[in-house]
């Protein structure tokens, strides 16, 4: 094993002449959060679809789980899990129903896939309503349902396609907990979203995929460093201080009404003690330090070519 739970190189997909995926690389290490973002028909489901083995590439050097896709796509298959936008639940049928039916496509004896269907009905708190039909049942715990199913198998890899689409906050925050107990029982999860707070929330690493090609990677704290608009801004209620402050930060926009400062930054430990270091020298102190970075929609919009990147994001204060 080579510490990768997928490993990707040159991915290329085409239907007809439409170009879906234009030489994709990813890399995921195991035990994390692999979060693929992007735009509607940017090629999310397709990439998932082919690392998964239901869609076949046009090229590409791809190993899941170790396993080379071209050669032993069977042995990809005993290692991962797929929960599609399209829910595997049987509507018709009891939530323990769906169980044991997982079950018995796992080949498990029939005492111990009973015993692995109570258990997972129970972490994932659908036991009450086991012996409800699952057209009964509200799309979160369906979802919960749905994963459940996945789990059956004791899948290492993940992939989760759009999991909380369609959810309300709450039953969100759920699947959001599930997937990181996932990840703390030593799971890798792809996850693909149009939710950058999903990603920001749970992905150890992010790539943006645009027009079939990665357009960035890394964590949601290095993709925001890629767009502009960071700055501090230092608020002085002594007028005196604001006036030294000012002549140490020559390069700072002043709002003389407010006695704020606004220094552009990229919100670095190094670049905020940069200015600290020169407030310090200057004898002065701020009253109020505020560090706006910006967020994941500034980046998806910068990168995907979408509207006007929208200027207010999240604040946080020091
Ligand atoms: N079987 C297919 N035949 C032809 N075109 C396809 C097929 N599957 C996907 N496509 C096209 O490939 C592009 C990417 O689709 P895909 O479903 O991978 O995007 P996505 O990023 O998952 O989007 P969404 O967020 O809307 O699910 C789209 O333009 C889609 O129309």
């Amino acid at each position: 094993m080579t510490g990768l739970a997928i490993a990707a190189n040159g991915l290329r997909k085409s239907y007809g002449d439409k170009v879906v995926l234009d030489g994709v690389d990813l890399t995921v290490p195991e035990g994390t959060i692999f979060s693929l973002l992007g735009p509607n028909g940017a090629g999310k489901t397709t990439a998932v679809k082919i690392l998964s083995t239901l869609v076949t590439a046009d090229a590409g050097d791809l190993r899941v789980g170790g396993h080379d896709l071209a050669t032993d796509p069977r042995a990809v298959r005993a290692a991962i899990g797929v929960t599609g936008q399209f829910s595997a639940v049987d509507g018709l049928i009891t939530g323990e129903e769906n169980m044991l039916l997982m079950a018995d496509l796992h080949h498990l004896p029939r005492r111990e896939g009973r015993r692995v269907a109570a258990e997972l009905l129970e972490r994932f708190d659908l036991t009450g309503a086991a012996e409800k039909p699952a057209s009964t049942y509200s799309g979160g715990m369906k979802r919960r349902l749905d994963i459940a199913m996945t789990l059956v198998g004791s899948p290492r890899i993940i992939f989760l396609d759009e999991p909380t689409t369609g959810l309300d906050p709450r039953s969100r925050h759920t699947m959001w907990q599930i997937i990181r107990e996932l990840v703390t029982g030593g799971v890798t999860v792809l996850l693909t979203t149009q939710y950058l707070e999903e990603a920001d929330e749970l992905a150890d690493r992010i790539a943006v995929l645009n027009d079939g090609r990665i357009a960035a990677e890394g964590s949601a704290e290095e993709l925001k460093r890629l767009v502009p608009g960071g700055h501090v801004r230092l608020r002085f209620t002594d007028p005196a201080d604001y006036r030294s402050a000012a002549s140490a930060l020559p390069e700072a926009s002043r709002d003389d009404g407010a006695l704020a400062l606004q220094i552009p930054n990229d919100g670095s430990q190094r670049e905020l003690r940069a200015v600290l270091d020169r407030l310090d020298s200057a004898g002065v102190e701020a009253d109020e330090l505020t560090v706006h970075t910006p967020d994941l929609d500034d980046v998806f919009f910068a990168l995907t070519g979408g509207a006007a990147v929208p200027a207010p994001s999240k604040e946080a204060v020091r």
